[in-house]
């Protein structure tokens, strides 16, 4: 019989919940409105709003305990093969700090350690050239950490680069990059984990031919032969990096020599100390005082006991606009699975559709919807206490925004008119960081990762493998042939779509 690790009984907790306003579940409780919160270092959270009471908690947590949740957060951070599917470990915690005692972690630490010391000599190389520019060529894991962090931070800490990133195949993704570009002043950055990534070797190709000289070029790869063969570009200029760090746990490695150029080498260990703080609180706090486990069995209640099918991320700060497109691959592709680790069925559901944007803007965009529509999304709110800018007026604006939206979604407000009335009931966790510092990205980015972690533990998945992404890989490179016109594609519709496009690309020329 498909096991449920006791998820199927929480369903009886949602319907006793069922009716039950958020508004009551807080007045029944004096203490629930400060007492649902946890802080792990610069990281805040307030559960508070969510539709769950202290029994649902109290059965959410007896979850966590019956799949071993801290004895397999000791086995992931002891660097054991948890990536069973792959038989690998997944030691990016030991990139950022070394917790666990084992030869394995201790290893890893040192060897990241090494590599950070080769990160900092050639940034001070290329420190005292006529570099201004660097372009990060890689995509999703190689790519999406790199840029969040970038984005966030160059604005805040600055550095001696410019750092512009290129992921899409899309030809105009690299001509739109170039166009602000002198060759003469840029350094490019080659990262991918295996090498053999398509949009990856084609955007090098034309980055490679547009710089014209071969001494600027990096390469980050867990595969340097491949990176050598593919592009001739000598030992000294490969980073290492390697199998047991996953793409999408890799921006603590040399993936984040991007983050290191844009904010300085001092800053990336400042971001990698942010991220061990958040190890130390998750491996070694218990289980009802620890951030990730909250925010895990959150999800997993959202998901499993109230069947809600997407998880909105809302960061109230501008630097964080790309933290949802980040989040996106760190939980959907590593928790879109329905099989557990044995090969059989999960036998609930796995990961909601995680979506967002930034606020103000998302609430004269899609709020209307989450107000008013007939779904319910949960929404993790993310906001900064202290600002880093001049314009305390609109600090204390976008708070009040933060802070009201938090509420409305909450309590909601009747009306005798249907259509100006709010059901609320819309659970949400509100996030809040002291400042925004590489410290604190860090943490919040660290925290997510473990959330992600003890969610696959309950769903009994591998958050560490991403086979489902091979199968469109492969057919296109199946049908790259047939688009060069060597032979006719086999599926028909695909053959017709080929038919159509070829007659409409020779008419517009
Ligand atoms: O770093 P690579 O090997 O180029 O891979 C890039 C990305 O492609 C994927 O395999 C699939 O999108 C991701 O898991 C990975 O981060």
């Amino acid at each position: 019989m498909a096991t449920t690790n006791g998820l199927d009984e929480l369903v009886s907790f949602a319907a006793r919940l069922e009716g039950v306003s958020t508004a009551a579940l807080v007045a029944a409780d004096p203490a629930r409105a400060a007492g649902f919160a946890v802080r792990a270092g610069p990281v805040y959270a307030n559960f508070a709003r969510q539709r769950y009471d202290r029994a649902a908690l109290e059965a959410l947590f007896a979850v966590a305990e019956s799949v071993g949740a801290e004895e397999r957060l000791r086995a992931l951070f002891s660097g054991e093969p948890v990536n069973a599917t792959e038989g690998r470990a997944a030691l990016h915690t030991a990139l950022r700090g070394d917790l666990t005692g084992t030869e394995s972690g201790r290893q890893a630490h040192a060897m990241a350690q090494e590599v950070r010391e080769r990160m900092r000599a050639l940034i001070d190389g290329l420190a005292v050239s006529q570099v201004t520019d660097i372009v990060s060529v890689g995509i999703g894991g190689s790519d999406l950490g790199p840029r969040l962090v970038v984005d966030a931070l160059a604005p805040v800490v600055g550095g001696r680069f410019r750092v512009h990133f290129l992921s899409n195949v899309d030809g105009a993704a690299a001509q739109r990059v170039l166009a602000q570009l002198d060759p003469a002043r840029t350094a490019v950055l080659l990262i991918s984990k295996t090498f053999g990534t398509q949009e990856t070797l084609l955007n090098g190709a034309i980055l490679r031919a547009w710089l014209g000289d071969d001494r600027r070029l990096y390469a980050i790869t867990a595969n340097p032969p491949r990176a050598t063969a593919a592009f001739d570009i000598p030992p000294e200029r490969v980073l290492p990096m390697w199998d047991w760090v996953g793409g999408r746990y890799s921006l603590w490695s040399a993936v984040g020599f991007p983050i290191a150029l844009a904010i300085g080498m001092d800053q990336f260990e400042a971001l990698l100390g942010g991220a061990a703080g958040m190890d130390a609180h998750v491996l070694l706090t218990p289980l009802r005082e620890n951030l990730a486990v909250w925010h895990a069995m959150t999800a997993v209640w959202n998901r499993n006991a109230l069947k809600l099918s997407t998880q909105a991320v809302l960061p109230y700060d501008e630097r964080l606009k790309l933290l949802p497109n980040y989040l996106q691959q760190l939980v959907m592709e590593s928790l879109g699975k329905s099989v557990r680790l044995d090969g059989s069925p999960v036998a609930v559901d796995t990961v909601p559709v995680w979506w967002g944007g930034a606020g103000t803007d998302s609430q004269h965009s899609f709020f209307q919807a989450l107000h008013q529509g007939t779904n319910v999304e949960p929404l993790d709110f993310i906001g900064i206490a202290r600002p880093d800018h001049d314009h305390p007026g609109n600090h204390l604006a976008l708070l009040a925004n933060l802070f009201a939206q938090s509420e409305a979604f909450a309590n909601g407000q009747s009306s005798e008119d249907p259509h100006r009335s709010y059901a609320g009931q819309r659970p949400s966790t509100l996030i809040l960081l002291d400042e925004l510092t590489p410290q604190s990205l860090g943490a919040l980015i660290a925290m997510y990762e473990h959330s992600v972690y003890l969610q696959g533990l309950v769903w009994g998945i591998n958050p560490f493998d991403q086979f489902g992404v091979e199968l469109g890989k492969q057919v296109a490179n199946r049908l790259l042939p047939a688009l060069e016109g060597r032979h006719a594609a086999e599926d028909p519709v695909t053959a017709a779509l080929i038919a159509e496009w070829r007659e409409r690309a020779s008419l517009s020329r």
